[in-house]
């Protein structure tokens, strides 16, 4: 008797234990990769924040993309110069330099910067052949969107596979406020990336 009780909780264990694995599959598998890239552009930190949030749920490599020549710190200089570049088509020199046939999916992050794709992100797709690779953008913002991000990130990568986005509100610099994701808006925050990535992880199309 003693015996067939403790088979039955056995089984009542496997059972339940097998359950919370289906749940939770994709992420599982995206959990123990070694094979995921978590890129990020960041002035003020909060794409770092956003980032540092995903590499907590998912593992993988956190790189920041730094440039060789530095923007400015002055907020106005930066804006001229992100709107020259863009006008002109400048692609700025990157110090970040990676292998990228270790990595098969790169979550791909951003600020809008003059409502397009920041120039360095545009230099990292430029340098880097993603051809068959999975990316996933996210991207902060002051409140105005994405503007032309996604169309030429998948303009710059035609050979990808581009997952839904994740796009949050973060600082607005040009009225003095910089990093904005602690507290309260931190818990929300990470509450979006853990939603996103249960949506674009887990559920097959
Ligand atoms: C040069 C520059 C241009 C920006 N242009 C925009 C813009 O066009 N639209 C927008 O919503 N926010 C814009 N922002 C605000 C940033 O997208 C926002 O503050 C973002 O959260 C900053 O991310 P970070 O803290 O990771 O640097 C701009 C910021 C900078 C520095």
């Amino acid at each position: 008797m003693k015996f067939a009780f403790c088979t039955f909780c056995l089984f009542v264990f496997l059972g339940l234990a097998n359950m919370e694995e289906e749940e939770f599959g994709a992420i599982g598998n995206f959990q123990s990769s070694e094979r995921t890239l978590i890129l990020y552009l960041s002035r003020t930190n909060n794409t770092k924040t956003v980032a540092e949030m995903i590499q907590k749920e998912v593992g993988g490599d956190l790189v920041a993309v730094e440039l060789k020549n530095p923007y400015p710190e002055n907020y106005d200089a930066i804006v001229k110069q992100v709107a020259e570049e863009n006008a002109n088509g400048f692609l700025p020199t990157l110090k970040t330099k990676l292998d990228m046939v270790q990595y098969d999916t790169i979550f791909f992050g951003f600020p809008t910067w003059g409502m397009q794709l920041p120039p360095p992100m545009k230099s990292f797709l430029n340098e880097n052949d993603l051809k068959g690779k999975t990316i996933i953008p996210f991207n902060t913002n002051a409140g105005y969107g994405l503007g032309s991000s996604l169309r030429t990130l998948k303009e710059l990568s035609p050979n990808s596979i581009i997952l839904d986005e994740l796009s949050v509100k973060g600082g607005v610099e040009r009225d003095g406020i910089l990093f904005v994701i602690m507290g309260k808006r931190e818990i929300e925050v990470r509450e979006a990336v853990q939603k996103w990535l249960k949506r674009i992880l887990v559920v097959k199309d």
